[in-house]
Parts: structure tokens; sequence; C-alpha cells
């Protein structure tokens, strides 16, 4: 019997710590059985890596920003997650819209009002019924404080445009994903990302073990700090 697609997004400030548990979850529902598209935005199509490299190096206002970025989304909604969800594949995707009401939105001060016309326009128009809107089944926020989020990342690699902004910006947009999920309990799934690794996996598999997604604890993920 053919089991239900489930789009699962991953979120938090830049050095959260998504990243490193995303190929461990992927692992962990392949060996349940489950295929699994791993993928991220912005990205995840040919078309939708250029413009991610064009967001993240070249300089731009924060409108041509979101346009951008939302158009990458509209090709990878496209291209890669409707079809993986009519497939029942599992959909892990590093980042959604919600990163671009939290660094367009709070981060750079940008209007909300025209962010949700165009989530809207943008994940609306692709499944069979009419108005039916496209939106993650689960949010996982890793919630981490800037500071410790910049001493993670401090010498990792060259920061790009959105990770070479100060702490404040981190601020806002760390305020921008907790109104997010203020306004999306139930689809929100906050981990406290300060944690060691293994703990944080820990709790990252206890959020789909509760919902039945994942049968059992999944054995440890890393190697701790
Ligand atoms: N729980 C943790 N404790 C300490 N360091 C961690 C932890 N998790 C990840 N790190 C380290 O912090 C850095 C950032 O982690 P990672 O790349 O997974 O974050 P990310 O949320 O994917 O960041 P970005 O969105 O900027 O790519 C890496 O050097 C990683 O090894
Ligand atoms: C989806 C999305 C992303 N961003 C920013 C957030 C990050 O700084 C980069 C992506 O880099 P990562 O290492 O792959 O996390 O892009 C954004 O500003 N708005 C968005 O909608």
């Amino acid at each position: 019997m053919s089991r239900p697609g489930l789009f699962i997004t991953f979120e938090g400030i830049d050095g959260a710590g998504k990243s490193s548990h995303i190929e461990g979850l992927a692992e962990a529902f392949r060996a349940q059985g489950r295929t699994v598209t791993v993928t991220r935005e912005p990205g995840g199509t040919p078309l939708a890596e250029k413009l991610r490299a064009m967001v993240l190096n070249d300089p731009m206002d924060a409108l041509t920003e979101s346009l951008l970025i939302f158009a990458a989304r509209r090709d990878h909604l496209c291209q890669v997650i409707e079809p993986a969800l009519a497939r029942g594949d599992v959909v892990l995707c590093d980042r959604f819209t919600d990163a671009t009401f939290a660094y367009q939105g709070a981060g750079r001060g940008f209007d909300l009002e025209v962010l949700s016309k165009l989530e809207l326009m943008v994940q609306t128009g692709l499944a069979q019924e009419p108005g039916f809107m496209r939106n993650p089944d689960l949010t996982v926020w890793f919630d981490l404080a800037p500071e410790i989020a910049a001493q993670r990342l401090a010498g990792a690699r060259v920061p790009d445009r959105f990770e070479a902004q100060p702490v404040e910006f981190f601020r806002r947009v760390a305020q921008g994903y907790a109104d997010r999920a203020a306004t999306a309990p139930q689809r929100f799934a906050r981990l406290d990302a300060a944690l060691d690794r293994h703990r944080v996996w820990q709790q990252l598999t206890s959020v789909f073990v509760r919902r039945g997604w994942l049968a059992i604890m999944v054995a440890t993920q890393g190697g701790g700090q």
C-alpha cells in the first residue's frame, strides 16, 4: 500500500545545526522503507541553484531578493517537491518560506503583507484541488542564540551575504522565526539547538516518533561536540 508523501522543512538562523542532522534523518527514514528526497532552498533545481548563487553573493535590494527567492521556490515546487510528494516520498527540505519571513521580513524589514501575497501566489495552483496551498507538514525549528551560532561558524567557511551580517540581524531573524512559529504552533517543532549534537539528534528523532513517522528511536548521530 502506498503511503502519502511527507513534506518536512528545517529552519533556524545560519549555523543553528540543521545540515548536521538532515542526512541522518534521511537514513532513518530509508531504513524504514521510505524513499527520501533531500533538497534545499534557495535551490534544489538547476534554475533555482543559479538564483541561489545570485541571492547569496550579489548585492540587491530586499524586494529583488524576495522575488528571486520566490521564483526559485516556484521552480523547486514544480520540478522537485510536488512530483516527489505525489510519488509518496518523504521530502526533507533545508529551509522554505518561513526563512523568507524570518530573513527578508524580520531581518531586512521587508513588508510582511507583500511576502504573504507572494507566498499565496507561489504555493497554490500546484496540486489537484483548486485553492490548495502547499505548506510543510512539519517544520523543525533549530532555535539557537545568535551569539552561539556565530561562535560555531567563526572561521568555518567564507561568509556569504547573509552569514556576513552582524549579530543584531540574526537577533531579528531569530525573533522572526519565533513570530512565525507562534502563528502555526501545530506545524512547528522547536528544538533546543544549544545542546550537544547527540541531544539535538535525540530531540529531533523523538519529534518523528511522537508523530508515528519513525517507528523507533534511532541510534546516535554525530559524535558530540
Ligand atoms: N549541536 C552542536 N554543537 C556544536 N556545534 C555544532 C552542533 N551542531 C552543528 N555544529 C557545528 O556548527 C556549525 C554549523 O552547523 P550546520 O552547518 O549544521 O548548521 P546549519 O544550520 O546547517 O547552518 P547554515 O544554515 O548556515 O548552513 C558546523 O561547524 C557544525 O559542525
Ligand atoms: C530559503 C531562504 C534562505 N535565505 C538565506 C538563509 C541563509 O543565509 C541562506 C541559505 O544558506 P544555507 O547555508 O543553505 O542555509 O539563504 C533567505 O534569506 N531567505 C530564504 O527564503
